[in-house]
């Protein structure tokens, strides 16, 4: 959470005056355990799943059974997106960092004493004064339910920018719904159910912007954290810096320019009864480039009861806005909320 009156943003303080990297404050230096260096695993590759196996779907939902239970992140390509909306998201995202003054990006900051308000700012996954902070500064959109669309609260510049969103908003949505049907079936479940166990869709798109940092060896852009809804669609830029956690080592996820990435977040492995875990991911930061991802977040409303779909249940029944509430206090640890409801 932001801190009252203060809003600081990393990319003011990445550089000084003369545009020269400056020596990273204390509040941004990790405890040598969460630091980069620690665990990396180069071997591994995240699987790569083709949705145009169309001749045979089978397929298609047994690879992706696959790769949720091995590993709770994947690629998908042929996905129906169009390379040409994946690049006019990270365009306008970056238009938006790297050409508005600090005074104009302010002028969208987020509530600071809220969490997850839409807007600009720097310490969503910030739970206390006390903590790390992350080397990241965001700016989150409010997309689904149609209601919660404002497009007047994100920037109107470049001109397009307010319509990309809202496209991109909608294209994410439809592919959440087709990646979620395909989760479903491949635990034999009918493939409305977990839309159907989500109820009214949530959508919210971060885009992150990693400014380059004097010491990536102290940093971290984003802490360990899993995501707490449903599922998480991701790309990145051509910058690497996204880890995720397999078999405890961190496996760098290579940029590629037309897929995107499916994260499973933590009410997945609820309702899965733990069959598919949530993946556990971070963001590493370098010296020389800045580094921006979009992720669209697809969760339950508040009000939702989200139960293990098998039996005996592994884990405790849960109201999602619950969920949150407790996430946002205690911060995210790695998956202590999740690994909190275990039965
Ligand atoms: O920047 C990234 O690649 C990761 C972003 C992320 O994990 C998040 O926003 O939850
Ligand atoms: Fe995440």
């Amino acid at each position: 959470m932001e801190v009252a009156g203060a809003p600081i943003r990393v990319q003011s303080i990445a550089l000084d005056a003369d545009r020269k990297a400056v020596a990273v404050p204390p509040e941004y230096i990790q405890p040598p355990e969460n630091r980069p260096s620690n665990g990396n695993a180069t071997e591994h590759k995240i699987p790569m799943v083709d949705l145009d196996k169309d001749a045979n779907p089978n397929l298609v939902r047994d690879e992706i059974g696959m790769a949720c239970r091995d590993w709770g992140a994947f690629h998908v390509v042929n996905h129906g997106v169009s390379i040409e909306l994946l690049d006019e998201i990270r365009r306008v995202g970056s238009f938006f960092f790297e050409e508005l003054t600090m005074a104009e990006k302010l002028r969208y900051s987020c509530d600071p004493n809220s969490p997850a308000s839409e807007g600009y700012g720097s310490r969503m996954l910030v739970a206390s004064d006390d903590e790390v902070l992350d080397w990241r500064d965001y700016f989150d959109h409010h997309t689904f339910p149609i209601s919660r669309r404002n497009p007047s609260r994100w920037p109107d510049f470049p001109p397009n920018y307010r319509e990309v969103i809202a496209e991109y908003s909608n294209q994410m949505k439809l592919l959440a719904q087709k990646i979620l049907g395909l989760i479903s079936t491949s635990l034999g479940l009918s493939s409305s159910f977990i839309e159907e166990a989500m109820g009214e869709l949530y959508q919210n798109i971060t885009i992150s912007y990693y400014p380059s940092c004097p010491q990536p060896e102290l940093t971290l852009g984003l802490q360990s954290h899993s995501d707490m809804g449903f599922i998480t669609l991701l790309i990145q830029d051509n910058v690497a810096g996204l880890q995720v956690s397999k078999d405890g080592e961190w496996v760098t996820v290579d940029p590629v320019s037309d897929a995107i990435l499916v994260i499973l977040g933590d009410q997945t492995e609820i309702i899965t009864n733990g069959i598919y875990k949530s993946s556990q991911h971070r963001a590493i930061t370098n010296a020389d480039k800045a580094r921006l991802s979009v992720a669209t977040f697809h969760d339950p409303a508040k009000t939702m009861p989200v139960s293990p779909a098998f039996k005996p249940p592994r884990y405790r029944q849960v109201v999602y806005g619950d969920y949150v509430s407790s996430w946002y206090t205690k911060g995210p640890n790695g998956k202590r909320n999740i690994d909190a409801l275990l039965i």
